[in-house]
């Protein structure tokens, strides 16, 4: 892949998208540590590595400019945690290099490069204290009670929990200790592994807020490897799809969800319908009648990927007949399976704030927007 076709930094997203971290983690929004300097653009050639004849990764080219945040996503064994090994140093690959700001860094020691690791469990010392923690990550000379509450406030965080032990912090506290502890070695990038999952439903959410926050306020580049794609999606500036160890696509999370290199990176960005079709004209007749293409496909059969939001529900008459087979109701949403009148084929569909759809209703099924097209 071309240095260029990497992920690339988009527009500062709206306000409205962060607006509730403010309430959540009023720090949040700036804190006291002052935004660095534009470096931490990493780029990745060409890296491949081996566990003894087991290749994970192959030929992966990413470019990640700095102060940008890019989510690595992967069915489990694709080699998210290695990359991220790689580029922590900790790592050596078989082939290819790593570039920190056009510097090759590929050969150099783990604690020479300027990376900062936040784990799963945060990785606290459990014996020290929420300062002490965060100062053993700090430079001898900046070893302050000051430059701890600094950091403390820049994950909103108050003096007082310096004196606490990581275990009397719930899971969220502990996250953003460790990335205070991070931080205060100013990395120029910092590397989050699966940092969220250990959280419950809300306190991820609000804890991932805070974090991006941090990242945005402070400039720094961030890697991070998630299972969770609603995750990947909302956090990262880029997302880039490993796929057994090829970087199958990369690219900002929109362009990503509506137009993904393959089906196996619609399936697994997201629910997706794929239905039977016959492309001409920039269209696909499909069961649900036909559908304008948003990418170019040639003429013949073709696979055509909707997204279930995508299948509005109508009354009987208007739209295609469908069947309801089955119906979930998650409260800001439902989603039913529905077959298509007289087809095989079935699809689900969602609806916003509606009432739950009855198993064996009939209903209209219409579809709205675009579809893609795959060779079958
Ligand atoms: N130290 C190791 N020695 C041998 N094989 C390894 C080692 N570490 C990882 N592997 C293998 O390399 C492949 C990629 O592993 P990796 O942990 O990078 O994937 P992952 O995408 O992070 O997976 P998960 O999502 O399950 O954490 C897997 O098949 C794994 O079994």
């Amino acid at each position: 892949m071309p240095r260029s076709s990497g992920p690339v930094r988009r527009a500062a997203r709206p306000l409205s998208r962060h607006t509730r971290v403010a309430d959540d983690f009023p720090h949040a929004q700036g804190g006291k540590v002052s935004p660095t300097s534009t470096a931490g653009a990493l780029h990745l050639q060409g890296v491949s590595h081996s566990y003894g004849n087991h290749q994970v990764l192959h030929d992966v080219t990413l470019t990640c400019p700095a102060g940008t945040s890019t989510a690595i996503v992967g069915p489990s064994g694709s080699g998210k945690t290695s990359l991220l090994r790689i580029v922590a140093g900790f790592l050596r690959p078989d082939a290819g290099t790593v570039e920190l700001d056009d510097a090759d860094i590929t050969a150099r020691p783990a604690h020479r490069r300027s990376i900062g690791l936040v784990a799963q469990d945060g990785g606290l010392f459990p014996h020290l204290s929420v300062g002490g923690n965060i100062s053993f990550g700090l430079p001898r000379g900046q070893r302050t009670r000051r430059r701890v509450e600094e950091l403390l406030d820049l994950v909103s965080l108050t003096p007082d929990y310096a004196s606490r032990r990581p275990d009397q912090l719930s899971g969220g506290q502990q996250q953003r200790v460790a990335l205070a502890r991070a931080l205060g070695r100013s990395p120029q990038i910092i590397l989050l592994d699966e940092p969220f999952s250990a959280l419950d439903a809300g306190l991820r959410e609000r804890t991932r807020k805070a974090v991006q926050r941090v990242l945005r306020s402070t400039g720094t580049t961030a890697l991070l490897v998630t299972h969770d794609q609603d995750e990947a999606l909302s956090f990262a500036d880029s997302v880039a799809v490993l796929q057994e160890g090829s970087l199958r696509q990369a690219g900002a999370p929109e362009d990503i969800y509506s137009l993904p290199a393959d089906l196996g990176t619609a399936q697994f960005l997201g629910e997706a319908v794929v239905l039977e079709s016959y492309v001409s004209q920039g269209s696909a007749e499909c069961s649900l009648g036909t559908v304008p293409l948003r990418n170019e496909a040639p003429t013949g059969f073709a696979s055509l990927l909707l997204r279930p939001e995508q299948i509005a529900v109508t009354a009987p008459g208007r739209g295609v007949l469908g069947l309801v087979l089955d119906a979930d109701y998650f409260g800001h949403d439902t989603t039913a399976l529905v077959r298509i009148h007289g087809r095989e084929e079935e699809v689900r569909v969602r609806q916003l704030n509606a009432e739950p759809l009855g198993v064996g209703e009939t209903i209209g099924l219409q579809v709205t927007g675009t579809g893609v097209a795959y060779p079958p």
